[in-house]
C-alpha cells in the first residue's frame, strides 16, 4: 500500500524517505530493513509498542546517529554528513518530550541565541532580536510574547517555541515525540489546530504517539513498525482502530470485557485514608483506598491531582489534614518514612524521581528491597536476579535482560522498570501517577494489570491520570479541579461526564 496519492517518482513529493535502514545495538537489532516515506504537506503517524525502533529511527532522521547500512533522503536529497549538523538543522527537527528550552531566557533568546542572525560582531543587538523573534512567530500565527521569560511559558507555549526555532532555520519537516503527553485535553485541542495551521503553510509533521485517537483525529497516513520491522503503512481514513492495534501487536483483538477485579467490600478496613488534606495546590481533600480496590484521582494539567499523591508518598508536605494507611497517621514529608509504612509508589517524572539511567535494569527494579535479597546487610546476586527476572516477566519488559542498563531501554520499557520497583515489596498502597504516559496500547494492560495483581495481593492502589483507558481499570474515580474535589463516580461512569469534570465545565443533557 501505498503512503498517500503522491508521483513516487517526484523527489519534491516527499519530505522524507527512508530506505533498507537497520541499526543494532550491542545484542539488540533496533531496527531491521524499514522503510518510510513521508509525502510533503501531511501529518504522518509512526507508531508501534515500546521498543519497536520509532526513537532509533528518529535519532537517524535527524542526523544523530548514522544507520548501520541504508539510505535517509530529506526533500529529495541524501542526508548530510553527520557531522554537518547545520545541514541537518536546516532541514528537519524534533520536539522531544523534555523539551530544550531553556527557562532563564526569554523566548527571543531562546530563539536566537548563539546565532548570526542578529547583528554583526560580538554586541546582540536586543531590538534586533526581539524583532526578529516577533517577526518569526508572526509569520506562523504563534501567538507568544518574544519578550517574555521561557519559565513563565506553558508547557504547550514552550513547544511551540521549539517548532518555531526549528522553522527558523529553515526547517520544513518537524518530528513531534509525543507531544500531547504533558497537555490537557484543551491544550491538545490548541496544539492540533496549530499543527493543521502549520501544515496548510507548509510545514511537514511525523507525528509519533500511543494515543491511537489522536492519530485517527489529526494524521493523514500512518506507518506501523512491531518488533523492530517495517509492518504496513497507508492512509488513515481506510483504515480501522482495531486493523492498526493488530499490526502493531502482531495479535487479533480481542473484546473488550470489564478488566476490574471484584470491587471489595464496603466494610473493609485499612488502606489509604485521606481527611481534610490541603497543601499549596489543593484544599480540603477527603478520600478512602480500601484494600483490593482501585481508585481513581483523575483531573487535569494544573489540577493538584499529583501534590495529592506526592503529600501520600512523601515527596510533598500537606499543610493540613492527615493521611492514614491501615489506620495509622502518616507522617508525612519523607519518602523513606512513607515506604516503611507500606507505600510503593511511580512518580509523575520517571528521570527525576524514579530511575538511575545508568544502573542495570535489576538493580532500578530491586533496589528498595535488599531485605527480599538476602540477610543481614548482604544481597545474594542470585537471589536479586531471579526475583529481577520475576518483575521483569510480571511487567513484560523488553528486551527482558536483567543486566541491560536502564537507560538503554525505550521510554515505555523505562517506565515500567520503575512500576516493577513501586511493586516490588508488595506494598499495602500503591500510588500510580500518569502510569502509563508513554506506554504503548498493550504494555499498557499489562501495567494495569499489575495494579489488578497487587489488589490480588490485599494493596489499595490509587491511580492519578487523565487518561481515561486508566480509569476503566478503577472501581471509583474522584475528580479534581483546580485542587478541589468536583465530582465522585462510583462503578460505571459516562465518560463525557469525568471528561467534563476535569475540564470545569457543566454539560447540558442534549
Ligand atoms: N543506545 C542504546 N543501546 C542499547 N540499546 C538501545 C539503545 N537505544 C535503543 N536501544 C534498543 O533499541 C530498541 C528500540 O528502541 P527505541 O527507543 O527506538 O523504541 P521506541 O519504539 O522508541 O519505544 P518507546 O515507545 O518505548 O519510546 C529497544 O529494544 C531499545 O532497548
Amino acid at each position: 500500500m501505498s503512503t498517500a496519492a503522491v508521483d513516487s517518482t517526484d523527489t519534491a513529493s516527499w519530505a522524507a524517505r527512508v530506505a533498507g535502514v537497520s541499526k543494532t545495538f550491542g545484542a539488540t537489532r533496533a531496527l531491521r530493513d524499514v522503510h518510510l516515506d513521508v509525502a510533503t504537506g501531511e501529518v504522518h503517524a509512526l507508531v508501534g509498542r515500546n521498543g519497536a525502533g520509532k526513537s532509533t529511527l528518529v535519532s537517524i532522521l535527524t542526523g544523530l546517529q548514522a544507520p548501520d547500512s541504508g539510505t535517509v533522503e530529506l526533500g529529495g536529497a541524501p542526508g548530510p554528513s553527520l557531522a554537518d549538523r547545520e545541514a541537518w538543522r536546516q532541514r528537519v527537527a524534533c520536539v522531544y518530550q523534555r523539551l530544550t528550552v531553556i527557562d532563564e531566557l526569554s523566548v527571543a533568546e531562546n530563539l536566537f541565541v548563539n546565532r548570526q542572525v542578529i547583528g554583526g560582531g560580538r554586541v546582540i543587538s536586543w531590538k534586533r532580536l526581539h524583532a526578529k523573534a516577533a517577526e518569526l512567530l508572526g509569520e506562523w500565527h504563534l501567538d507568544i510574547d518574544p519578550a517574555s521569560t521561557a519559565r513563565d511559558l506553558t508547557i504547550e507555549q514552550k513547544q511551540y517555541v521549539e517548532i518555531a526555532r526549528a522553522l527558523s532555520f529553515g526547517a520544513r519537516f518537524v518530528i513531534l515525540d509525543e507531544p500531547t503527553a504533558r497537555l490537557d485535553g484543551t491544550g491538545v485541542q490548541r496544539l492540533f489546530e496549530r499543527i493543521r495551521a502549520l501544515r496548510a503553510q507548509g510545514v511537514t509533521f511525523l507525528y509519533i504517539s500511543h494515543h491511537l485517537q489522536e492519530i485517527f483525529e489529526l494524521c493523514e497516513s500512518v506507518t506501523v513498525f512491531r518488533d523492530a520491522q517495517f509492518v504496513r503503512s497507508g492512509r488513515v481514513d481506510e483504515l480501522s482502530r482495531t486493523t492498526l492495534i493488530e499490526a502493531m501487536t502482531g495479535e487479533k483483538v480481542a473484546v473488550r470485557s470489564d478488566p476490574r477485579p471484584p470491587a471489595p467490600g464496603r466494610l473493609i478496613e485499612g488502606g489509604l485514608q485521606l481527611d481534610g488534606l490541603s497543601g499549596s495546590a489543593y484544599e480540603d481533600i477527603t478520600l478512602t483506598v480500601r484494600p483490593g480496590e482501585i481508585v481513581g484521582l483523575a483531573g487535569s494539567g494544573g489540577s493538584g491531582k499529583f501534590e495529592i499523591a506526592e503529600a501520600v508518598c512523601g515527596l510533598g508536605t500537606p499543610s493540613r489534614g492527615t493521611v492514614s494507611i491501615d489506620a495509622k497517621r502518616l507522617r508525612t514529608g519523607s519518602v523513606p518514612r512513607a515506604q516503611r509504612a507500606g507505600v510503593g509508589f511511580v512518580p509523575k517524572d520517571r528521570h527525576r524521581e524514579g530511575l538511575v539511567d545508568g544502573l542495570t535494569v535489576g538493580d532500578n527494579a530491586t533496589m528498595s528491597v535488599p531485605h527480599r535479597l538476602g540477610g543481614h546487610g548482604w544481597v545474594s546476586p542470585k537471589r536479586q536476579a531471579a526475583y529481577a527476572q520475576e518483575l521483569i516477566r510480571r511487567l513484560d519488559i523488553v528486551p527482558p535482560r536483567v543486566d541491560q542498563p536502564a537507560g538503554e531501554l525505550s521510554g515505555g520499557n523505562q517506565q515500567k522498570v520503575v512500576a516493577a520497583r513501586a511493586i516490588a515489596d508488595d506494598p499495602k498502597v500503591l500510588v500510580l501517577m500518569a502510569p502509563t504516559a508513554g506506554v504503548d496500547v498493550r504494555s499498557k494492560e499489562s501495567l494495569l494489570a499489575t495494579a489488578v495483581e497487587a489488589t490480588e495481593r490485599g494493596a489499595a492502589v490509587l491511580v492519578v491520570t487523565d487518561d481515561l483507558e486508566d480509569l476503566r481499570y478503577c472501581h471509583r474515580v474522584s475528580v479534581v479541579f483546580r485542587g478541589r474535589q468536583v465530582a465522585d463516580f462510583e462503578d460505571q461512569w459516562d465518560d463525557r461526564d469525568v471528561v467534563a469534570a476535569m475540564e470545569g465545565v457543566e454539560l447540558s443533557d442534549d
